[in-house]
């Protein structure tokens, strides 16, 4: 039996990519250009016969919406889907809402990048009972804490098991497995999928709306390492602009 075939995705742009505000957890909705960005994935996914059969999403809207958009268009909105928290998006601690800009200008460019790109600085807490934090949010309340702050060591931490046991399960079985979730829980991913040093993780830069595919040997790593991004020059735009949010 053959490994199947990976696919990730980041979701379209969202409401706060468009404000340039740090997101994490809150639950923000995808821009109208952010939906035209999964339409465009799903006739990718058609273009390059990479049909999923079945889809793994964080419990945001924005990944949610997402594959839901692009496997409509793909004619796949039938396949099953797995939802879990461990694909979110890293928790943004007392940065969720902020400006990204004024955040950077206030901290200085090295704090700012810290926060943003260091392996294990997570942001400062978020107040449990803030405007942004999800403490008391029913999706969670199965979690024994909700977190406060994650940094992307802690997105490792929860994400990578779950990846072992129910999603290498499906690729084990030869499935085409779509993941859709977000730029930092794309980045945790794909650094154990690539062995990324925690070091040079800071300057991987996941696009929004482009789909990703790995081929995995039988040990689930890569064939492609790096991955091939179905249209790579838009993702390589796409990087730039992430890597360049805050501004100079
Ligand atoms: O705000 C966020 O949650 C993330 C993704 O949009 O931002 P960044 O790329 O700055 O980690």
């Amino acid at each position: 039996m053959t490994n199947g075939t990976l696919i990730l995705m980041r979701h379209g742009e969202s409401e706060w990519n468009a404000s340039n505000q740090f997101t994490g957890w809150v639950d923000v909705a995808l821009t109208d250009k952010g939906k035209a960005e999964a339409v465009r994935a799903g006739e990718l996914l058609v273009e390059h016969d990479l049909l999923p059969d079945v889809l793994y999403t964080s419990l945001l809207r924005r990944a949610i919406s997402t594959a839901q958009i692009a496997l409509d268009t793909a004619d796949r909105h039938w396949i099953p889907v797995v939802r879990d928290w461990r694909l979110n998006e890293r928790h943004y601690g007392a940065l969720q809402g902020l400006n990204k800009a004024e955040t950077k200008q206030k901290y200085g460019n090295e704090q700012f990048m810290l926060w943003r790109r260091s392996y294990d600085t997570p942001p400062p807490p978020i107040d449990p009972a803030g405007e942004y934090s999800q403490t008391d949010d029913p999706r969670y309340a199965d979690l024994p804490e909700v977190p406060l702050t994650e940094c992307l060591k802690d997105v490792v931490t929860r994400l990578i098991p779950y990846f072992e046991s129910d999603i290498a399960a499906d690729l084990r079985a030869g499935k085409t497995v779509l993941v859709a979730a977000h730029g930092n829980s794309l980045r945790a991913l794909v650094k154990y999928l690539d062995g990324i040093s925690d070091a040079d993780i800071a300057e991987l830069n996941i696009p929004t709306g482009n789909p990703l595919r790995y081929d995995l040997d039988d040990d689930l790593k890569p064939l492609n390492p790096g991955g091939t991004y179905l249209d790579p020059e838009a993702a390589a735009e796409g990087a730039a602009a992430v890597a360049a949010q805050g501004g100079k």
